[in-house]
Formats: structure tokens, sequence, C-alpha cells
């Protein structure tokens, strides 16, 4: 089956720097992927490079087998993009959005963006400059999706949205989802915010990838331990350590056979299942720390 996402050896470089590196990952059609790093850790770059916005300085990326630079309409039209900040024209009212959404896209389906806005009391007539933070969110997101795109790419969309406002965005994404069959790439910094809609992560930083995979499985390659401290250098696959004098607290990746454990460690150590946030933020902490 082909990935509604492939990339191979991709890299980016600004100048001297490069945002991102050696970058390879195959995403499945119909995953929604939660897109995780720190502040430049090359989320941005990545999704400009998907939407054929930037050129590759190395390496491929692959839009449903396609090149994304390859400027076709076809390729164009198949992915639907809301950057950061999700910016509008403003002194633009939303029914001229709509109509511009219209004469650009060729499969805009114009209903099903007033429907969607209507369904949140969103006014057409209003200018886009009038309307909240949280309503443009909504704008910018009903005109993404009403371009049916196959691959939707959404740029920290909820940044800027209080509780209602982030609960109504999820909520139309969602549905969008189970109705359309899109495949979403979806970067926050708010993990739980991810675990509601996600079930693929991909955590990048420094610009290469640092986790990549189905959450289910990243979950259960993974266990935190504790016990005695002057065991645990004996433990293999440690991700992260907290040691105290005499106790250490150890994220462990076990692979998927998470008995493999059980071989190792002495009966005083416990273990427990770790959390989403818990495991990215062990992930990113180790890369500060090896750096
Ligand atoms: N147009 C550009 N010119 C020069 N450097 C750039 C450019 N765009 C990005 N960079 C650099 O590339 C790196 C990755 O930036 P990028 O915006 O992709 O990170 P990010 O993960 O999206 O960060 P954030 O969470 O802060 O939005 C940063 O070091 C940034 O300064």
């Amino acid at each position: 089956m082909t990935a509604a996402l492939e990339t191979e050896r991709l890299g980016m470089r600004f100048g001297r720097s490069w945002a991102l590196r050696d970058c390879t990952v195959s995403l499945p059609a119909g995953a929604v992927v939660a897109l995780v790093g720190p502040n430049g850790a090359g989320k941005t770059t990545l999704m400009n490079l998907v939407c054929g916005l930037l050129r590759p300085t190395e390496g491929r990326v692959r839009v449903f087998g396609e090149d994304a630079d390859s400027g076709s309409a076809e390729a164009l039209a198949r992915v639907g993009f809301v950057a950061q900040e999700h910016p509008l024209y403003r002194g633009m009212t939303v029914a001229e959005l709509l109509r511009m959404g219209r004469a650009l896209n060729p499969r805009f389906d114009r209903n099903l963006a007033e429907m969607r806005l209507g369904a949140l009391g969103i006014p057409l007539d209003r200018r886009a400059g009038a309307l909240s933070g949280g309503q443009q969110a909504q704008v910018a997101l009903a005109l993404a999706l009403s371009k049916r795109p196959e691959l939707l790419v959404l740029d920290e969309p909820l940044a800027s949205l209080d509780p209602v406002a982030r609960r109504d965005f999820t909520r139309t994404l969602m549905s969008a989802v189970a109705e359309d069959e899109v495949t979403v790439l979806l970067s926050s910094h708010v993990i739980a915010d991810l675990e509601a809609v996600c079930d693929r992560l991909l955590v990048l930083d420094h610009g290469t990838v640092r986790l990549d995979g189905a959450i289910d499985d990243v979950l259960a390659a993974h266990r935190m331990i504790s016990g005695p401290r002057e065991a645990a250098a004996d433990v293999p696959g440690v991700v992260r350590a907290v040691h105290s004098e005499r106790h250490s607290d150890l994220l462990v990746r076990t692979g998927v056979e998470a008995e493999s454990l059980q071989h190792v460690l002495h009966p005083t150590w416990q273990e427990h299942p770790v959390g989403l946030e818990e495991l990215i933020l062990a992930y990113l902490e180790q890369s500060a720390v090896t750096r």
C-alpha cells in the first residue's frame, strides 16, 4: 500500500545550519500523527517540505507516491495546510474566503465549509480580522478541510485557543478524520491535546527523528521501573534515569516483549506502565543531556 507520506534521508539546511537532517519516515494512510519536539526542532520545516513550500537540500519527500515539490495541481489539491497562527486575509469576510477557496481548489466543497462554520455559530458576513482567535482557527480548518484533502497538515493550530475553542477544534478535526479518512500530521507542544486525537507519534529534536511509531506500540515497548540504586547500572535499555541516594527511577526500552525485563530485574524492582507525556519528555531530556 502507498504510504500517505514518505521521507527518505530528508534534509533541509538554512545557511550553515541543518534544520532537518537524515529524516526517514513512512506514515500510513489514515494515520493521525502527533508531531512533537522542542522549539527549533524542525517541525515547521518538515511541514513546509511536506507541503512543497520548501525544496529539500537533500533526500526526498513523497506524498501519496508523488514528490511533494513537483508543483503539480493534483499534488497541491491533495494536501490541506493550516500554518502556524492560521493566517487569513483579515479584510475579507468569511463568505469571501469561501468563494476564494472555491475558485482556487477544484474539489472545494463550499457546502461542507458553511455547514461546519454554521454549526459553530461563525457568521459568514463577518470580516476574518473581526473574528476571535478560536473562530479564525476554525475558519482556517474549515477552508483546509473543504479542499477535501487526503493529507491535512496542521502546524500548532491549537496554540492560541482557549480550552473550549481547543475542544471544538479537536471535535471538528476528529469528525473529519472519521468521515473522510484523511491522514493528519498535527504539531503541538501540548501533549494532552495530541493524545486525544492522534494514533501515531513522531518526535523530532535538533532536526533528527527521536521516536517514530504507533503510540500504542511505542508505549508498550517502554516501562518505568523503580528500585535500588546499586543495581541500576545492570538494567539494560535505560532511556532516562533519576537517582536519589538509595533509589532509582528508570525509563527503559524493553522492546515489544516487556516480560524480558523480568529476567534481569531483582524482585524488589517495581514496574509500571509509562504515560505518553512522561515518555516524550524522557527522550527529549536524554537528548538534551547527551548533546
Ligand atoms: N527560513 C529560515 N531561515 C533560517 N533558519 C531557519 C528558517 N526556518 C527555520 N530555520 C531554523 O531551523 C530550525 C528549525 O526551525 P523550525 O521552525 O522548523 O522549528 P520548530 O520545531 O517548528 O520550532 P517551534 O516549535 O518553535 O515552532 C531553527 O533553528 C530555525 O531557526
